[in-house]
């Protein structure tokens, strides 16, 4: 029987991607006082099939009792504890423009456990204002302030064509998790996670749909 710890590390990058859906629909149960939900309820809620839920659960070793289902509140905590719950993240933001101001006032990055610890930007306009309660530095002092705080993640947030060569700085700097909103293909290199948000990519996936659609 394989540990919790090394079942997880084996979850697939599917599996991985679907647990904030589960625990925001365990965090909703729980909220409404619901004691106990089953593999049908949490995946009708969270809009994936029983059996797809039951497998992703099971690489964190919540297997669910027979008959019983799950226990809300513990299932919420085991899936908040693989998204790194426990621990207090430091976030930094690198590119304080239109888009990162509104990252650094996004409550919705507290409300799931991380901290903003810096913001970054490489404008002598920009460094000096201070947003969301923090001044903003001068991004030529990145690694020293990623190391001095403890920053694990970093938001990039600056135009396409600045991009990589900050994508670059960050793994210098010891960074291995990154979020990019940059609209561009980065090249990290092994053992660096990159998640990319490209907004505009989304909405031409959309107008796919939209035009298939109409066609019918
Ligand atoms: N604005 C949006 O709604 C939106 C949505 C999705 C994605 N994006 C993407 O996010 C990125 C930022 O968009 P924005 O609208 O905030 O742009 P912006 O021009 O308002 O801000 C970019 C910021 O990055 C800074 N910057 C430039 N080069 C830098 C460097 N080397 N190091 C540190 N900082 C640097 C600039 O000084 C500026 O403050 C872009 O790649 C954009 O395509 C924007």
């Amino acid at each position: 029987m394989e540990r919790p710890e090394e079942l997880a590390r084996e979850m697939p990058s599917a599996s991985i991607e679907r647990l904030p859906t589960y625990l925001r629909a365990l965090g909703d149960l729980a909220a409404r006082g619901v004691v106990g939900t089953s593999s049908t309820e949490l995946a009708d809620l969270a809009g994936v099939r029983p059996a797809q839920l039951r497998k992703d659960l099971s690489y964190l070793g919540s297997l669910g009792t027979r008959g019983v289902g799950y226990d809300v509140v513990r299932l919420r905590d085991q899936v908040g504890a693989a998204l790194g719950d426990a621990q207090e993240l430091r976030v930094a933001i690198v590119g304080v423009g239109n888009l990162g101001h509104a990252l650094a006032n996004y409550s919705g990055l507290v409300a799931r456990g991380f901290t903003v610890a810096a913001l970054l930007d490489a404008s002598a306009a920009v460094v000096g204002q201070t947003v969301a309660g923090l001044v903003v530095e001068d991004v030529a002092g990145l690694h020293g302030i990623v190391q001095a705080r403890g920053v694990s993640i970093v938001v990039i947030a600056v135009p396409g064509d600045r991009a990589q060569e900050v994508c670059d700085a960050v793994v210098a700097a010891g960074v291995r998790e990154i979020l990019s909103f940059a609209p561009c293909a980065l090249q990290v290199p092994p053992g660096v996670e990159l998640r990319s948000v490209d907004v505009g990519s989304e909405l031409q996936i959309l107008a796919f749909h939209s035009r298939v659609r109409q066609e019918r």
